[in-house]
């Protein structure tokens, strides 16, 4: 049976005591600059049992069941956005393979559901190889207190959906999300379809068709999709480039412990005063201590938004503030990486980390 989207009701929309009032493990760094607190990356990520310098708020946290089912995923409700056989499920029951998976309306109810206990964790997109990043997670990244706890890569092959007995010559418009749509366009445009209509996701572009039996729209989807809304396959692989991955983000309400012994990544936010130089030194703190970095992304900082330039022309004309979301090829758990995460504080007028989690290494 194919269960309806998850909408979060206003009522549940609360703030949740019990989120907050559990320890965080002792490597959970958040770190807002030039306040008073008195808590360094050093004393946060400190290896258990160097008691001296640990408060009692980074003292380990107690084993709970849900840190036991998270190797398969038993159990587990994983929170996506769309509808059944969109690829972000795919991705969710690709990281969590037995979970038993939440379709959510939008990004953000995808974060509620896991901030409200609805659902244990979310798999939500970050980057695609051919499209590029969807900002929209980057910014509720930063909205919402939820921690990256892995990556997952998943091979994304399109295909083109319609109603039983439409032919390809039939169509003149193709639905999708947008994503997608891009992901196929040259192929889309080689197939005479001149239109395109965005919707959502690409599972609810099939729904969409079969439910209103259009005849003169396909849908750019999976076969998964196919086969749960009962359409046909008129082409397979439509992408422009065969090597299409979409890198998703796992999502939990507590971090996990990171880790030496196998490739690990770290996902910072930070800002930077104004000024020549800023940026670069920024990144020189990795550089210095060949540290990788894997992705870099800035968007504007929502809570400075632009600035003009007043009557007189004394200031800038135009002043943009921004966010630098960066990749690092690194655990938290290493010492190279606290170290340039402190050296990086000593000047960066905001930091967080988002999480530190196992680089996924498998075929996409
Ligand atoms: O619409 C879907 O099926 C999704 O899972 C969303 C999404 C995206 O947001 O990029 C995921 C993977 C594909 O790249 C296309 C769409």
């Amino acid at each position: 049976m194919v269960s309806p989207s998850l909408r979060i009701p206003a009522a549940a929309r609360v703030f949740d005591p019990a989120i907050n009032t559990r320890c965080p493990p002792p490597h959970a760094v958040v770190m807002r600059m030039r306040s008073r607190s008195r808590r360094s990356i050093a004393a946060s990520a400190s290896p258990p049992g160097d008691a001296s310098i640990r408060d009692p708020i980074s003292l380990p946290r107690p084993l709970t069941s849900a840190d036991l089912m998270e190797a398969s995923g038993d159990g587990l409700k994983v929170a996506y956005q769309g509808c059944p056989g969109a690829y972000s499920e795919a991705a969710a029951k690709k990281a969590y393979p037995s979970c038993h998976t939440v379709p959510c309306e939008y990004f953000e109810t995808a974060f509620q559901a896991v901030e409200n206990w609805v659902a244990d964790r979310a798999v939500l997109p970050l980057e695609n190889s051919l499209g590029g990043s969807i900002h929209r997670n980057y910014d509720l990244l930063l909205r919402h207190r939820l921690h990256i706890v892995g990556e997952v890569r998943l091979a994304v092959r399109h295909c083109l959906l319609a109603n039983r007995g439409v032919k390809i010559q039939n169509l003149r418009s193709a639905m999708s999300h947008p994503q997608a749509l891009a992901q196929c366009e040259q192929t889309l445009t080689k197939l005479g379809i001149e239109h395109r209509e965005a919707v959502d996701d690409t599972a609810g572009a099939a729904k969409l068709i079969a439910e209103q039996k259009l005849q003169d729209t396909g849908a750019v989807a999976s076969s998964l999709a196919a086969q749960l809304y009962g359409l046909d396959i008129l082409a397979e692989n439509i992408q422009d480039d065969t090597d299409n991955v979409t890198r998703f983000m796992m999502l939990a309400r507590e971090p996990i412990i990171p880790r030496t012994d196998k490739p690990f990544k770290t996902s910072i936010v930070f800002s930077l005063e104004e000024g020549p130089g800023q940026l670069f030194k920024a990144l020189a703190v990795f550089a210095l201590r060949k540290i990788n970095l894997t992705k870099m992304e800035s968007r504007p900082h929502k809570k400075k938004p632009l600035r003009i330039a007043d009557d007189n022309c004394s200031a800038p004309l135009k002043h943009f503030d921004y966010l630098f979301y960066v990749d690092l090829e690194a655990s938290m758990a290493d010492p190279n990486a606290q170290n340039a995460l402190a050296n990086l504080k000593e000047f960066a007028t905001f930091l967080r980390v988002l999480g530190s989690y196992p680089t996924d290494v498998s075929e996409a």
